[in-house]
């Protein structure tokens, strides 16, 4: 680019920043000062108001009093809110103010405006001239969806026209302009070229300044319920949903806040993975969970739940055990839609007959039984729903206890039990009745005064005898706390037996049709019942039975839903049943729904479909209010590593790779695992001194991660790696071991695949686990095998790779 240019933008540049400059100097001040007077009010809050309460006009003033100072105390905590994120906006802009330009002529006018782009606005002193536009603008999405020419952006009133005469791109560091770029056809490809050179990172960073058109269209999408995003490998999926967040909390930031978005992750090291790129776009973070979490929270601690982990590891370990394949189709039919709707039917059931609950028993007595109860539940209306009876029965009981519980008060234990309270529950009780003494003299106050006027004496001087009043209370308040138990747990729902209704579920295909409906029941499933039953006995639930487990629990207790939370995301979501799904989506009624997956990278055996007729996502809402977005171009890996990972993939042939190239992967043949380890460490020691510092060794289990990790420590210059498990929490950069599972949504400047012989990588189902496992390369790829290779790699063109010496 001419000088002249360079030195035109460069005074630009110097200009917006003392403007920046001048404007925080300005802001400083008074941001310290709101901070200490806001500190200072609070601090004197109650030396500004002087507390009367002697009559009512003085009890009213003070009132008044403490309400104004508490308006003005936080008045001015709003402002310095306000002011401290505006003082940091700017700080942010501060070193790089924008990375990008668009010079537009709107049709009708005759002149084109200077779009500056950045992380956030700036307007100048005059409040109407913006020296940098927010990315998030309307304005600002002509940079990333158009290329010099004919180009147009949609306002909220209406569609722009016009031409886009200029799009120029730039890298300033430290307020010096280090690169600048007129683009043409897509954002930058130099640009894009030096952010994916780089090396990988302990967190995801935010892709602001590249975004792609198609990207765009995913963190702009403002009309559909659900938003499904297809995306290969490495194409910017979590990415795009990231930059999404922040640009749905700028664009609605009157009426929604961070929390009330929430996004699912596959596991607890990708929630540390991802947690920086919002902050660093000056916006709070959504809500993170995992299913797992949540489905823990909600089920209590009564049961031991599987998590998918150990699911997965079941699944590819236990192949020789004897029912995994009753197993496998559990987790199948337990996964899907008809299971959802086999349920639903079960509970019309319940609502006829059927019904289990636990009776409730004191100090060894039965005081309610389950016949009682039952025999009470269907005697309400039964046209009510399940849960409004559940309802009507726990009233009752409530009022049942409470009958019993009067009636107890004369019990012999209770006599009992007043001998030997300690002193401490004495003294405890003293102070209690204390408080009622008061309330019993003003009754014995009455009742003299009553006398007086009505000049009756009193009917039985004993009703005010205090010690005998004294022991009554004390009775109830044995038994009172005896009973808050099971109070407690009849308002916690415990009477109704969940666990025994589930597993009631799983009886024979007769009983079990009679209860659901159901027409297809899995040919194993004698086996399956089995299965689930022993486990529900020893108090623990299969991965795949919690959801339906706590399903059904909220058929019988009413669904639980969070009407809160506006926007929930979805990452890794081809690893989601459409039972889950659909669970999802009753749980959160108010909310948007974005997925985003890649069935490329199916492993779990529940998995869904994200398009396609066949596709239990797209019927989820329906066609009408679902969107489609395919991502097809991926982003992560040099073009040598896509080329070959592709063709991992039985329908890969659409994935585009990026232009930028690296060496070919290399396959070593190595006989032995002992020199294979020795060879490993050798290669890790190389990548190393070439400057990789994020390198994963990815084994297929954790079984095998583990005995991978224990040898290659033994060997010298292994005693760095780290061992990377389901209960780790934090990513860090380095060299680790980790199962392919474990690194889904994640990536490494290098990855060595430990074992890629056809014994680990041979049947079907490995395919998409070998595909995901060599997808999380960047820079690097190194397959290694003790045997024959993997039956996917072996017809692989050879031009693909290099053969290692
Ligand atoms: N527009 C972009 N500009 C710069 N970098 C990008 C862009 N899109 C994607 N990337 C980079 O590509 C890599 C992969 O992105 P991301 O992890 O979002 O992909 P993904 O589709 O979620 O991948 P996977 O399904 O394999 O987990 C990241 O390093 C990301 O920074």
């Amino acid at each position: 680019m001419e000088a002249k240019e360079w030195r035109i933008e460069q005074e630009r540049l110097d200009q917006v920043r003392e403007k920046l400059k001048a404007r925080m100097g300005e802001l400083e001040p008074e941001v310290a000062g709101l901070h200490d007077q806001a500190a200072e009010i609070r601090r004197r809050f109650w030396e500004e108001v002087t507390v009367n309460t002697s009559s009512d006009e003085d009890f009213e003033e003070t009132f008044y009093t403490i309400k104004q100072q508490a308006a003005v105390l936080s008045e001015r905590e709003r402002r310095h809110q306000l002011l401290t994120q505006q003082w940091r906006s700017l700080n942010r802009l501060f070193p790089s103010p924008y990375f990008g330009r668009v010079d537009f002529l709107e049709e009708g006018l005759n002149q084109s405006e200077q779009i500056y782009i950045g992380v956030s606005s700036f307007v100048d002193e005059d409040g109407l001239s913006f020296l940098v536009y927010d990315w998030r603008t309307p304005i600002a999405s002509l940079y990333y969806d158009h290329s010099p020419g004919a180009a147009s952006y949609v306002t909220p009133a209406g569609r722009i026209m016009g031409t886009m005469e200029l799009k120029r791109q730039y890298q300033i560091q430290g307020g010096q302009i280090r690169h600048m770029f007129d683009a043409s056809v897509t954002i930058g490809d130099e640009l894009l070229q030096q952010m994916l050179a780089k090396g990988a990172n302990s967190h995801m960073k935010s892709i602001v300044s590249t975004i792609q058109k198609e990207q765009n269209a995913i963190i702009r999408n403002d009309d559909s319920r659900l938003l499904i995003v297809q995306g290969a490998a490495g194409s910017g999926k979590t990415s795009a949903a990231l930059q999404r967040v922040a640009y749905l909390l700028y664009k609605n930031r009157d009426s929604l806040k961070a929390d009330q978005i929430v996004l699912f992750s596959p596991n607890p090291i990708f929630n540390s993975y991802v947690s920086s790129v919002l902050p660093e776009l000056g916006e709070e973070n959504m809500q993170q969970t995992t299913l797992q979490e949540y489905l823990e929270y909600w089920l209590g601690s009564s049961l031991r739940l599987e998590d998918p982990f150990d699911q997965i590891e079941y699944v590819l370990t236990a192949q020789s055990t004897p029912n995994y394949e009753a197993r496998l189709q559990g987790m199948k039919y337990k996964a899907s839609e008809a299971f959802l709707r086999a349920l639903e039917n079960y509970a019309q059931w319940l609502g006829r007959e059927g019904m289990l609950f636990n009776g409730i028993r004191f100090r060894d007595r039965d005081l309610i039984t389950a016949e009682q109860m039952r025999s009470h539940f269907y005697s309400y209306d039964p046209s009510l729903r399940l849960a409004n009876r559940v309802d009507l029965l726990q009233k009752w009981l409530l009022k049942e206890l409470s009958q019993l519980e009067r009636k107890e008060r004369k019990a012999s234990w209770v006599e009992e039990e007043l001998q030997y309270l300690d002193s401490e529950q004495y003294a405890e009780v003293f102070g209690e009745l204390h408080k009622d003494r008061e309330v019993f003299d003003i009754a014995e106050h009455y009742a003299v005064v009553y006398e007086k006027i009505s000049k009756k004496r009193r009917g039985d001087e004993g009703d005010f005898d205090f010690a005998e009043r004294e022991e009554d209370l004390l009775s109830q308040r044995i038994v009172k706390m005896s009973f808050k138990p099971l109070r407690q747990s009849v308002r916690k729902l415990s009477f109704i037996d969940v666990q025994g209704l589930y597993t009631q579920l799983f009886g024979d295909e007769a009983a079990y049709r009679e209860k659901t409906n159901e027409a297809e029941i899995p040919v194993l499933w004698p086996e399956i019942c089995k299965q689930t039953k022993a486990k529900l006995d020893r108090l623990e639930l299969f991965y795949e039975d919690a959801t339906p487990y706590l399903y059904l629990k909220e058929l019988l207790e009413g669904v639980r839903t969070n009407t809160e939370i506006r926007h929930v995301f979805v990452d890794e979501g081809q690893d989601y049943s459409p039972f889950q799904y659909e669970y999802l989506k009753k749980l959160f009624p108010r909310a948007r729904m974005t997925v985003l997956g890649d069935f490329g990278q199916a492993i779990f055996t529940q998995a869904t479909k994200l398009q396609g007729d066949d596709s239990p996502l797209v019927r989820l809402y329906g066609e009408s209010e679902t969107n489609l977005i395919r991502l097809v171009r991926s982003y992560r890996s040099t073009r040598e590593i896509v080329e070959f990972t592709k063709k991992l993939l039985t329908d890969g042939s659409e994935i585009v790779p990026f232009a930028r190239s690296g060496p070919k992967p290399l396959l070593a043949t190595i006989e032995g695992g002992e020199k294979r380890d020795a060879r490993m460490l050798k290669d890790i020691a190389a990548l190393k001194a070439e400057g990789f510092d994020s390198i994963a060794v990815i084994t297929k289990t954790a079984a095998e991660s583990r005995t991978a990790f224990e040898s290659l420590r033994m060997i010298q210059g292994g005693e760095a790696l780290q061992l990377i498990t389901k209960e780790t929490v934090a990513f860090e950069k380095g060299v680790m071991v980790i199962p392919v599972y474990l690194a889904k949504g994640i990536e490494f400047d290098a990855v060595l695949i430990y074992e890629a012989s056809s014994q680990a990588y041979g049947r079907e189902n490995d395919r998409k686990l070998l595909y995901t496992a060599c997808t999380r390369a960047m820079h690097r790829l190194q397959l290694y095998t003790t045997s024959d290779w993997s039956p996917f790699v072996q017809p692989l063109p050879a031009n693909l790779y290099e053969k290692a010496q």
